[in-house]
Order: C-alpha cells, then sequence, then structure tokens
C-alpha cells in the first residue's frame, strides 16, 4: 500500500517542513537555485527550480520512487514485458521510434522486423504520393489528405501536424474529421475536391463507431461527386490492427496499414497512424519526430532517478497531487503551432491515469491522475490564469516555450515569451499585503480604502511550475517532448499501482451509447420504457419528439 510506505511516510512529515519556507525565500537564499534545479534531455531542458521543493524533498521523492520499482518498472516496459495485465498484452509504443539494433521480444518473436517494414511501406506510399506518382481518379496529384479518426487515432497525429506545419511544405494539407457530429464532417469536406483528396481511416479496432460513421459518409461523398467503386482503392486507405475488418469495410488489404495489439491508442502516434503526418512533412521529418521521442525513451531508460527529467516531473506532480491536494495540472505552451498540445496531454494522462482501482482490484485510498487542462499563451493569461494567481484552487503549471520561433516578425517572439517568463515568476513571488499596500500609497488611496483593497490585491505566489524549453519546435523536439510526457504519466501509474494501458470508463460509454442508439431509432416506446432511468429516458424521449417533429 503507497500510503503505508515509510518513503511516502517520510514525505508525509517532510510536508510540513517544506510549509514553512517560501520558493521566494529559497530564490533569496540559493542565487544556483536555477543551475541546481534545471536538467536537459534529448534537446529540452526543464527547470523545475520554481517548485516547492528543496534538496531533501527531491530525495524523498527518488527514494518513493525507488521504493515503487520505478527502475525495474521501466525496464519492464521497453522489454515488452506485460504491464497491461487486465488486457494482458505489453505496451511497446518504445519499439516504433527504436533506432538501436537490438530486438524486442513480444511472445517469443522479435518485432522490429514487422515494425521496420511497416515503416518502409509507410515512406514508399508517402514517396508516391507527394512525387505524384500516386494520382487521383483524373489522374490529378493529391492536394488533400483526411484523416478519418478518433481519441488516440486523432489527437497525436493533430497534435504533431499542427505542430510541424512549418514543415509540410506546399504540397499536401491535412483535415482531421473526428466527431460523430454532422457538423464536422460537412465543414471538412466543404471546399474538397474529390478528384484530389485522399482518405485514411484509423482506427486500432476498426470498430469505433465515430469513425466507421464518418467513413461510410466520406465514401458516399466521394461517390456522390465524380467517383466510382473501382477508384475506391486510389482514394481511400486504413491504419488498423484489425485487417479483417477493414477489408469487410471495403478497404483494398493493399491500401491497408497494419498497427499492433501492443500499441495502445494514445500511443499510436509513432505507428502508421502517424501516417497524415509523415504525408504532411515528409519521411524524412517523420524519422526525426521518432528519433526525438527515442532520444527520450533513452535518456528515460538510462539516467538515474534524480536526473531523469519523466521521473522528476512525475514525483513532482505525485508531491502535489498527494501532498498538497491539487486536483488538476495546467499545460501551458507559448507556441502558436503547440496549442494542440494540452488536448493530446489530457487524453494521455486522464485515459491513462484516471482510475480509482488498483491493479490487483483494491480501491485506492490515495489520489491519482489530475485533471490536465490549458491552452495556448498568452491567450490564457487574460482568462483563466486570474484563477492561477489567486483562486482557492492549487494548480501546478507547465510553461513550455521555444527559444527560437518559426515566424520571426518584429519583436512579438520576445514579447511571448516575457509574458510566458513573467507569468511563472508572478506565479511563485506573488504579491505581499504589504506591497499591495505601498502601491496603492503610491497611487494616493486613504488608509481606509487601503484596508479593503490591499488584501484584495495580494497574490498569494508560491505557486509551483515548471519552465520547459527548447531552441525551436522542430520534428524532433515535437518527438521527444511528446514521449516525455508518456513516460511521466508511466512513472506516476506505477507509483499509484494502476494500469496506465486500460480505458474501461471509455468502453462502458460506447456500449451504452449503441443502446441509447438502438433507443432513439425503435419504433414506440413499449421497447425501451424498462431499460432506461427516468432521466435517460426523458431525455430520449425529448429527442424523439422533436425528431418526429422535423
Ligand atoms: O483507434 P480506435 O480503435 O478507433 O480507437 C479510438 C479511441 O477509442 C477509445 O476512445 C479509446 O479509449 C482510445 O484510446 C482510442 O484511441
Amino acid at each position: 500500500m503507497l500510503t503505508s510506505l515509510p518513503e511516502y511516510q517520510a514525505l508525509s512529515q517532510h510536508y510540513s517542513d517544506v510549509q514553512q519556507t517560501s520558493m521566494r525565500q529559497w530564490f533569496e537564499q540559493n542565487p544556483n537555485r536555477f543551475t541546481e534545479y534545471t536538467l536537459q534531455a534529448a534537446g529540452i531542458t526543464l527547470d523545475y527550480s520554481k517548485n516547492r521543493v528543496a534538496c531533501e524533498t527531491m530525495q524523498k521523492l527518488a527514494d518513493l520512487a525507488r521504493a515503487r520499482f520505478i527502475p525495474e518498472a521501466i525496464e519492464a516496459m521497453f522489454k515488452g514485458d506485460l504491464v497491461n495485465p487486465s488486457e494482458g498484452r505489453p505496451a511497446l509504443h518504445t519499439a516504433l521510434r527504436n533506432f538501436s539494433d537490438g530486438p524486442v521480444m513480444v511472445d517469443g518473436k522479435d518485432v522490429m522486423p514487422e515494425v521496420r517494414k511497416t515503416l518502409t511501406r509507410m515512406k514508399e506510399f508517402c514517396w508516391r504520393i507527394r512525387n505524384q506518382h500516386w494520382r487521383g481518379f483524373s489522374n490529378k496529384p493529391f492536394t488533400d489528405v483526411v484523416s478519418i479518426g478518433i481519441g488516440g487515432s486523432f489527437l497525436g497525429p493533430k497534435l504533431a501536424s499542427q505542430a510541424l506545419k512549418p514543415y509540410w511544405g506546399k504540397k499536401i494539407n491535412c483535415h482531421y474529421l473526428a466527431n460523430i457530429d454532422g457538423s464536422n464532417l460537412t465543414e471538412v469536406l466543404q471546399g474538397l475536391n474529390p478528384e484530389t483528396t485522399l482518405f485514411i481511416v484509423q482506427s486500432k479496432s476498426f470498430g469505433t463507431q465515430e469513425t466507421l460513421k464518418n467513413a461510410i459518409e466520406c465514401r458516399q461523398w466521394f461517390l456522390d461527386n465524380g467517383g466510382q467503386e473501382s477508384d475506391l482503392p486510389r482514394h481511400f486507405t486504413a491504419v488498423t490492427a484489425n485487417v479483417e475488418k477493414a477489408k469487410a469495410f471495403g478497404i483494398n488489404e493493399k491500401n491497408i496499414f497494419p498497427m499492433w495489439d501492443w500499441v495502445g491508442g494514445r500511443y499510436s502516434l509513432w505507428s502508421a497512424i502517424g501516417l497524415p503526418l509523415m504525408l504532411t512533412i515528409g519521411h524524412e521529418n517523420f524519422k526525426q519526430v521518432l528519433q526525438g521521442a527515442h532520444e527520450m525513451d533513452v535518456h528515460f531508460r538510462t539516467a538515474p532517478l534524480e536526473q531523469n527529467m519523466p521521473v522528476i516531473m512525475a514525483m513532482l506532480g505525485v508531491w502535489y497531487i498527494n501532498f498538497f491536494n491539487a486536483q488538476s495540472h495546467a499545460i501551458l505552451p507559448y507556441d502558436h503551432y503547440l496549442r494542440g498540445l494540452p488536448a493530446h496531454i489530457q487524453q494521455l494522462d486522464m485515459e491513462s491515469n484516471g482510475k480509482s482501482v488498483d491493479i490487483h482490484g483494491s480501491k485506492l485510498n490515495y489520489q491519482a491522475g489530475p485533471i490536465i487542462w490549458g491552452g495556448v499563451g498568452s491567450n490564457g493569461q487574460h482568462a483563466y490564469h486570474q484563477l492561477l494567481h489567486q483562486g482557492t484552487q492549487f494548480v501546478p503549471c507547465d510553461f513550455i516555450m521555444p527559444l527560437q520561433t518559426h515566424n520571426p516578425v518584429d519583436s512579438f517572439h520576445e514579447l511571448l515569451i516575457s509574458n510566458c517568463l513573467s507569468q511563472s515568476q508572478a506565479l511563485m513571488q506573488g504579491k505581499t499585503l504589504e506591497e499591495a499596500k505601498e502601491e496603492l500609497r503610491k497611487e494616493g488611496k486613504s488608509e481606509r480604502e487601503i484596508a479593503v483593497l490591499a488584501p484584495q490585491k495580494v497574490i498569494p505566489g508560491n505557486r509551483p511550475s515548471n519552465t520547459i524549453f527548447f531552441d525551436k519546435a522542430n520534428p524532433k523536439i515535437v518527438g521527444a517532448l511528446i514521449a516525455l510526457y508518456e513516460h511521466k504519466v508511466f512513472v506516476q501509474g506505477k507509483i499509484w499501482d494502476i494500469n496506465s494501458f486500460d480505458q474501461w470508463g471509455v468502453e462502458l460509454g460506447k456500449q451504452l451509447g449503441n443502446q441509447v442508439h438502438a433507443a432513439i431509432q425503435a419504433e414506440g416506446d413499449t421497447n425501451i420504457d424498462n431499460h432506461f432511468d427516468a432521466s435517460t429516458l426523458g431525455l430520449i424521449k425529448a429527442f424523439r419528439s422533436m425528431k418526429h417533429k422535423l
């Protein structure tokens, strides 16, 4: 039990000591705090000096990580052990970006030859499309790709292709269709020419309602707008672990790229699910994305816990969630191109660690995965940062910033970065009552006014943040950044003793969704009355009555 470990209890006691000193004081006492609490890996620098930690805290957090066998767990994941026991499989996304020569064994078989073979197929496919050898039915080169997929088959590729827009070149535009919402479909297809549009149906299971419905509609749109049945193989490809289902759906086997059971949905960007990304940025850049992730993998696997970036980020999270009772964590990229990062990390983290039962089936008596949210800076400063500075919630933040921009326009980047740096400074430093009073005195306020206003202007400060920075958001860095968060989530899952690789809550939604849909379609009420609670039934009937009016 986590909470009864001596290492956990030592941290509980240490928590009271840490309350005695503010970060402001630590910075005053130690001018080297930045250097001492900064580390580098795979081109990324993590400054964690603005955290509620002393050297002793970091040591105690590393002790807890050791007591939870984190080094052994890391090795087990890389080696292909069954780290996903409830589904009886390994989680080997690291094999998809493995540039070392060694084998990666699953059930006694080295999976690396299959991985390399698929990468080669992807490379050839992209080469033919990008060099206009594979063309649409009227012999025009492809100009647009529509990636149809949801969840992990959507968020990762979307984040990466958005983040790497400067590397797109002018050849292929990429569109993502995820939601089961006719408005989404309409918006995506509007303005596209079926003659020059390629569709990729992305679904590990090939059983996801949203994806299949969107794929059917896209196929119909294609056929209604000049395409023939015989043209479908030129325009429809699929990526899936369920080749039979994709074939049954009508995708030509030659156009199906495999992925495997041992790739979790939220880690699938590294597999052929990354195809739309490769089509837009080209094979060489895609390889760099994998290379960046691989460098982070090597760091994660080999660095000692005390200097291990994903482990440090994970343990800081544990410190705040389990000892400071933090409920959420904000991801704040100060880069337009990285605006999709909060949504991707949200799925990665909340789907992985949103659990309340451990791998042995016992209910947790401690908090696990936080709510992940966030958005691009500086926009957020004019929206939710107020709560970060003065709200009653305690929200640790990750500020993420490239030192160079892809678009050096006047002083924009300097201003953007100044905003980023001053936000973490303000969170750490705050404003004392005395400082607030002094400001008001300078403004000429009376002592009576000051007594009312000053407390409202106090900014508590002492609120923690990481700053994650790098030279430029290039393909390698984007790969490393995503891998950094993947490993952070993995370590936290191990500390909390949960299975970070399943998602039974999502599965329930899928099951019930189908039942509700059947009820919405059913004739008459008799068949549905006994199947639902009064609220769900009332809502179904409200929808049905509107449907009948139309
Ligand atoms: O790729 P698919 O099988 O269509 O699954 C799409 C998504 O489905 C669910 O929402 C899972 O929780 C996700 O992890 C998965 O990425």
